[in-house]
């Protein structure tokens, strides 16, 4: 089985650069098939493993997809796409579900397997359809599938969405971009990663406006061409590496950061009295002596990250007095407080809300991934906590995180990725002996 081992005990020093984000790049990648000519250039691609299955989705469409392995994807859809994306693929990864607003805008026909829930909370996809409907799209659900229709193009609609979610106003801008008139998304999702795909959506031809506001509005084009795009930096990697220096009192500079997408976190961990610099293209962090207790409430942006809520316990489980977590946003997110436990972690949990008692002496110990968040955040724990600290289920973090443990090990920190299954050799051995 592969582990993080990690030793607490030592303070993060030097610099670490942030890859492009995970969130901005599997959006991006799905619009990339919306070109019905030439070949899409993205860049500041993470490698993750999530790259890897979005790239498979769209092999799997038809799609020519070329990736180096390191920043760089190409991506030509020329030809006539498949218009189905099977469970092996959407229940690895949700945004899977985010070819279904492209294969409708380019080829009038989707089926797509069901999400299904995850370990964060049951997920529902209501907006998405909510959102084709508008746009005269006939919508059925039947055999573990979702399959979308329309004769012609799709017809700009009105949309308000219950919820302002990012998938459902990704999904819903791709698809009105070439549908036939103009479709106005209200109460739409505000995160930069919107803001990302918009860019590339208009660097195609497309005419989309008020990304980043509460109201987009997208008017249809006939066709899109391929384009060239960078992804922006991934936020929540930023915040993860501002915490982990946090947490051991570290001083580390975190490159290629865009401050202005992290105010809510720079800005909540300034009330735990931690030091955060701007410093080039980066932030400075240094952590203190002692971290003060605080409360938050994650929200839709520009509130405080859902993704950042793991990482943030982590530092409360040390810091002076009792901290509250309200988690609004997913009504099961708090699956790794079971797992802070076990390090000698005290928290209550009283519906959707966490208490944090601080500070406490943590203690290493084995412990899983729920979820990528969570995995990243029980590291980070470790990274305090005395003795060893075993994390498993490793492929939550290699879902959002580039070399992670490579990174932390290069900042100073005691720690080492094993595969602890019996070597191949010695399996054979104790074949024979039997
Ligand atoms: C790949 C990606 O970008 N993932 C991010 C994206 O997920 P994702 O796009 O799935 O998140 P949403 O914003 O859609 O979900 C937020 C909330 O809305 C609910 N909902 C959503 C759609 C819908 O049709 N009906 C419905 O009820 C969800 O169950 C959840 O409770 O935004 C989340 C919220 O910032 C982040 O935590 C994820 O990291
Ligand atoms: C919940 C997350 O991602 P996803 O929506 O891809 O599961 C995350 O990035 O923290």
């Amino acid at each position: 089985m592969e582990k993080i081992i990690v030793q607490g005990g030592q303070r993060l020093s030097g610099s670490v650069r942030i890859e492009g984000a995970k969130n901005a790049v599997l959006p991006v990648i799905t619009a990339s098939i919306l070109a019905g000519k030439g070949t899409s250039h993205l860049y500041d691609v993470p490698a993750l493993a999530d790259v890897y299955t979005i790239s498979e989705v769209l092999r799997n469409l038809n799609a020519e997809i070329e990736y180096d392995g390191k920043t760089h994807i190409k991506v030509n859809a020329e030809g006539p796409l498949s218009t189905e994306a099977p469970f092996e693929f959407v229940s690895k990864m949700r945004a899977s579900f985010l070819v279904m607003g492209p294969l409708l805008a380019r080829e009038g026909h989707a089926r797509i397997a069901l999400p299904g829930g995850c370990a964060i909370g049951s997920r529902p996809i209501d907006q998405h359809l909510k959102g084709f409907e508008a746009m005269g799209a006939k919508v059925e659900i039947g055999s573990g599938y979702i399959e979308a229709k329309v004769d012609g193009r799709l017809q700009g609609g009105k949309v308000y969405l219950d919820f302002p979610s990012v998938g459902a106003t990704e999904n819903i801008m791709m698809a009105a971009s070439m549908a036939e008139g103009t479709t106005i998304i209200e109460n739409a999702a505000e995160e930069p990663e919107i803001v990302c795909l918009a860019t590339y959506i208009n660097a195609m031809g497309g005419k989309v406006r008020g990304a980043g506001t509460g109201t987009i509005r997208i008017d249809g084009v006939e066709e899109l061409t391929a384009a060239e795009h960078t992804i922006i930096p991934d936020r929540i990697e930023a915040g993860t590496f501002m915490a982990a220096a946090a947490i051991t009192g570290g001083n580390v500079l975190i490159e290629n950061v865009l401050p202005e997408h992290l105010r809510p976190v720079i800005s909540k961990m300034g009330e735990m009295g931690i030091q955060i610099e701007e410093e080039g293209t980066g932030v400075r962090v240094i952590g203190p002596e002692k971290l003060k207790a605080v409360d938050i409430k994650t929200m839709p942006h520009p509130g405080f990250p859902t993704d950042m809520q793991a990482q943030m316990m982590a530092l409360m489980l040390g810091a002076e007095g009792n901290s509250v977590i309200t988690e609004t946003v997913f009504e099961n997110r708090f699956m790794h407080v079971e797992e802070f436990r076990r390090m000698n972690g005290n928290i209550k949990i009283e519906g959707r809300t966490a208490i944090v008692n601080g500070p406490v002496s943590l203690q290493g110990a084995e412990v899983a991934s729920t979820d990528l968040r969570a995995g990243a955040a029980l590291v980070l724990t470790g990274l305090v906590a005395e003795g060893h600290t075993r994390v498993t289920e490793l492929k939550h973090i290699d879902r959002g995180y580039v070399s992670f443990t490579e990174k932390l090990k290069a900042l100073g920190a005691d720690i080492e990725r094993v595969n602890d299954a019996e070597p191949a050799v010695a399996k054979k051995k104790s074949e024979v002996i039997k």
